[in-house]
């Protein structure tokens, strides 16, 4: 059962030349499952992100199709009847988004329970001001912060805490799809494996589907069900992720495989096999720690 149905989708800047960043792209999320976005730089992965959530501003235009989403109570809207104050809900509601950089998107004069509790205040007014302290609370251990946590500054917390705020934002109203672009990106690489092990681990708590756009395809096999390559505007290919690992078809599927040298030596840690691979990255990070 699918949650997204992107039919189509064309994307143009209109600058001095027109640039077609997105072609008719065609692609459905299902339930619940973790979708990969790989391609490299240019490519048009944040614009797509962009176009579906409908954050496009101009010279960024939608040429042509549709985004649907089916919610799980059974009906469906097209995002491009939805306009004003019904879009932003939506896309708290419906469809939350944590893009790369989120982290400095806190405000530094406000404490962090202000911020989470903005989200409240906004989206369900019906809470009260106990009810909203709760839930910012819970919001935060289920993204593993302390919930002391809530009084801090975001100067006072590390990049990687800073994220797990935003994550834990994005989740806030129970959101059926999460976008996230490049997320970790700006992390280091030890705080990286735990966020993303924190991504998985919530995606199977609570249910919700996830496109995750990287042009890191090692992190993109580790996590994903199935992945989508991009390249200059179109999805080239798209397969299970083992599938899309172990039998290429696209030659420049073929080529990004061969770009990461740690998919193509002898060891292959990084395939996926469900969490247990993540499990192995995570343990060997861990030795590396404990190796410095
Ligand atoms: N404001 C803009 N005006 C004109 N062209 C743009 C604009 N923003 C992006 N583009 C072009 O659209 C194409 C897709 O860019 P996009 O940022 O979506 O790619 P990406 O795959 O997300 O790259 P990255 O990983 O570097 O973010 C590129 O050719 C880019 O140069």
């Amino acid at each position: 059962m699918s949650v997204l149905s992107i039919e189509n989708l064309s994307i143009d800047y209109r600058a001095e030349t027109t640039v077609h960043a997105v072609r008719e792209v065609s692609l459905t999320l299902e339930r619940g499952e973790i979708l990969g976005l790989a391609g490299e730089s240019g490519c048009g992965k944040s614009t797509l992100a962009y176009g579906i959530t409908r954050l496009l501003k101009p010279p960024a235009a939608i040429t042509g199709g549709r985004v649907v989403f089916s919610s799980r109570e059974g009906y469906d809207i097209d995002l491009s009847t939805l306009a004003g104050d019904d879009l932003r809900a939506f896309r708290w509601d419906k469809i939350a988004m944590v893009f790369q950089g989120a982290m400095n998107s806190l405000n530094p004069v406000l404490r962090i329970s202000e911020q989470l509790e903005d989200v409240f205040i906004t989206h369900r007014p019906e809470l009260s001001k106990a009810e909203r302290r709760i839930r910012c609370g819970e919001l935060l251990e289920l993204v593993g912060v302390d919930r002391n946590r809530l009084r801090a500054y975001p100067h006072e917390l590390s990049g990687g805490m800073r994220q797990r705020v935003m994550i834990a934002m994005a989740l806030a109203l129970d959101p059926q799809v999460l976008i996230m672009d490049e997320p970790t990106t700006a992390l280091d690489v030890v705080v990286q494996r735990e966020i993303l092990r924190e991504i998985t681990r919530l995606r199977s708590e609570l249910g919700f589907a996830v496109i995750f756009i990287t042009h890191d395809l090692p992190l993109l096999l580790e996590i994903s069900d199935r992945i989508a390559v991009m390249r200059a505007g179109l999805i080239v290919e798209l397969d299970d992720a083992l599938t899309l690992y172990t039998k290429p078809k696209h030659p420049y599927t073929k080529r990004l495989l061969s770009s990461f040298p740690s998919l193509t030596g002898e060891r292959g840690g990084f395939v996926r096999t469900g969490e247990i691979a993540l499990d192995v990255a995570l343990d060997e990070t861990d030795q590396t720690v404990e190796a410095l």
